[in-house]
């Protein structure tokens, strides 16, 4: 794997401590010792609502690790197949793409694809990035997002690993180009900004739509098992999972109906994410643009 990670020069090294400096979080579904929000403003309230996934993924011959960066609380998963070492990576985060790539290279894994489940807008994505540093990685983005990508992704596309694969489901509502992906046995659903844990992703800015957002995620979410275990890209209060029924009988805004739904989208007024004017533009294209 060593081969296909090309040589940092002097520049992407500076850019690598810096990045390292700057949040170097992981944890594990199989090691049950995950410690996501733990962020520096994390308050007691925030550490006792701290929940922890499952130790072991539930899809036989599936590796399954959801990692952690703390300033954005985003949530970066990577999946692969333990016989062919075919991996995938879902929403990887710039701050922390050394550790990303550490972990891909000493798991032995190859890594094939590297997904946005939307054009983020409070973070910089690595796809960009981890393209020139992992040679035949291919990036993946929604054909709605607007921005570039090796492969844009349709309804029903399936995004293949070994044996295993992921199916798009398209999600617009927070972003025209959000989609969940939902495994072939649909017991797990990567699920983005749409459906956070007791949340959902707001709809105030890029081409956010509350009615879009609430059949999107009645539709195409809560229409999977009950017991498929939701992991979304983000969480504030340190919740690292959910499942499809837990979301449909307990989420505070998607069990409204949708006039209610519309009302508290209305009416969140959240401040913009710090990074917006600089993570959109970035996001277009691969966030890649001043490196
Ligand atoms: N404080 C953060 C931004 C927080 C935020 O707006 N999160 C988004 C998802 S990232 S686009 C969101 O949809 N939140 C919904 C919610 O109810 O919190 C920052 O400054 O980056
Ligand atoms: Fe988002």
């Amino acid at each position: 794997m060593s081969s296909v990670i090309r040589r940092a020069t002097p520049v992407r090294r500076a850019l690598a401590l810096t990045l390292r400096l700057r949040g170097n979080t992981e944890g594990s579904a199989e090691n049950g010792r995950f410690r996501p929000g733990a962020a520096a403003d994390a308050g007691p309230l925030r550490a006792a609502g701290r929940s922890y996934c499952s130790r072991r993924s539930p899809t036989e011959g599936l590796l399954f690790r959801q990692l952690f960066e703390l300033e954005s609380s985003t949530y970066t998963y990577l999946l692969a197949d333990t016989e062919t070492k075919e991996a995938i990576l879902i929403d990887p985060v710039l701050e922390t793409i050394d550790r990303d790539l550490k972990l891909v290279h000493e798991l032995g894994l190859n890594l094939k694809v590297a997904v946005n489940t939307h054009c983020h807008a409070d973070h910089i994505t690595s796809t960009g990035l981890m393209k020139r540093r992992l040679v035949g990685l291919r990036s993946a983005i929604s054909k709605f997002s607007g921005a570039s990508a090796d492969i844009l992704l349709s309804e029903g596309d399936k995004i293949s690993f070994g044996k295993h694969y992921l199916t798009v489901r398209e999600t617009p509502g927070h972003t025209d180009g959000c989609v969940a992906l939902v495994s072939g046995d649909q017991s797990l659903a990567f699920t983005g900004d749409a459906l956070l844990i007791r949340g959902c992703g707001r709809t105030d800015f890029q081409q956010g739509c509350s009615e879009k957002l609430y059949k999107s995620v009645h539709q195409k979410i809560f229409t999977l098992p009950d017991q498929c275990l939701v992991y979304p890209a983000h969480d504030y209060l340190g919740r690292t999972v959910s499942t499809v029924g837990e979301e449909r009988r307990f989420n505070p805004r998607l069990t409204k109906s949708l006039d209610e739904f519309v009302k508290i989208m209305n009416n969140l007024n959240l401040p913009k994410p710090k990074k917006i004017e600089t993570s959109v533009p970035a996001n277009l294209i691969c966030g890649v643009h001043d490196v």
